[in-house]
């Protein structure tokens, strides 16, 4: 493939603008940093409990529980993702954030409550890049997107545009098997917003990627919502998440410690970053993982 292969259309150079798809069908452009459409209401700290008669909200779960067997993960978790906003889920290490994210993708079947999607049909409700993405061994990178492009009937451009997006054009041609992890995770990142899903789930978008990398995916992120797509993402970028995210849950144990505008909460708990609110809201040492159940 050359430089001048038309799937190579409307490569961008400055990457500050991010020219997006929405899920109606419309181009948006986002800009590093931008504000929300319409901005966010002065205190939208219960936002997510709020989401009931909300025509913006794409995804609602409610009073999830769940259980690997007798192991109790997620207990009485309610969610919602509305269009426009990045909700991050946040925590310590094994709190049962990736079981969360993939009880909304539809993965896991949960074991009580429920999870809805209210966005419009579509062939793609839902995008979904796992926690450790993998693919095909034996093809191209394009080639991959464009398989999953064309299952959306989206064409070859269309698929190199979203690898454009993640930064990540100029591997187009390089074997999937032959990427390294973080550039594996940035073509899942590309795979999860193929079709314009309107709601788009990312386990650790930004986990493993470097310095640069980091907020390129957030400011992605960002961009993606601001086309009315729900984005849910988890991390442990504070910094990045307190930047970026609309709303927060912090998950702590399988149960929602804190949950609001990363501004609220940290208002309320009366400290000045997310990092902090972190370190006020775990219960528990900060410096060892808590296994949940027996181990093997
Ligand atoms: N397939 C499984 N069978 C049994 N237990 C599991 C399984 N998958 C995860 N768990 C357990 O469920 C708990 C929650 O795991 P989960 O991956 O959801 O946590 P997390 O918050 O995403 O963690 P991290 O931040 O480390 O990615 C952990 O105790 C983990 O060991």
């Amino acid at each position: 493939m050359t430089d001048d292969d038309p799937t190579r259309r409307n490569r961008s150079t400055d990457d500050t603008d991010i020219a997006l798809r929405r899920p109606d069908g419309g181009v948006v452009t986002g800009q590093r940093g931008a504000d929300p459409p319409g901005g966010r209401p002065a205190d939208a700290a219960t936002t997510n409990e709020l989401g009931a008669g909300d025509p913006d909200v794409r995804l609602e779960a409610r009073s999830l529980a769940f259980a690997y067997g007798d192991l109790q993960i997620l207990e009485d978790v309610s969610v919602t993702a509305t269009a426009g906003d990045v909700t991050a889920l946040i925590g310590p290490n094994g709190t049962g954030k990736t079981t969360l994210l993939r009880a909304l993708a539809g993965i896991h079947e949960p074991t009580a409550g429920t999870v809805e999607y209210r966005g419009p049909d579509v062939p793609r409700p839902i995008g979904y890049l796992p926690q450790r993405p993998s693919f095909r061994p034996g093809f191209t990178v394009l080639e991959t997107l464009a398989f999953y492009a064309s299952l959306v009937g989206e064409d070859r451009a269309d698929a190199m545009e979203h690898l454009d997006r993640v930064g990540l054009g100029d591997a187009a041609d390089r074997r999937v098997d032959a990427l390294s992890g973080g550039m594996t995770r940035l073509v899942g990142i590309a795979q999860a917003t193929i079709g314009s899903p309107p709601v788009v789930v990312l386990d650790e978008p930004a986990s493993g990627l470097d310095p640069g990398m980091s907020p390129r995916v957030f400011e992605v992120a960002r961009a993606v919502a601001d086309t009315g797509t729900a984005v849910v993402l988890t991390s442990h970028d504070l910094a990045l998440v307190e930047r970026t995210a609309d709303e927060v849950l912090l998950l702590d144990d399988g149960v929602v410690a804190e949950r609001g505008r990363p501004a609220s909460i940290t208002a309320r708990l009366d400290v000045d970053t997310l990092q902090a609110a972190y370190e006020a809201s775990v219960v528990g040492a900060l410096d060892r993982v808590r296994v949940q159940g027996e181990s093997a």
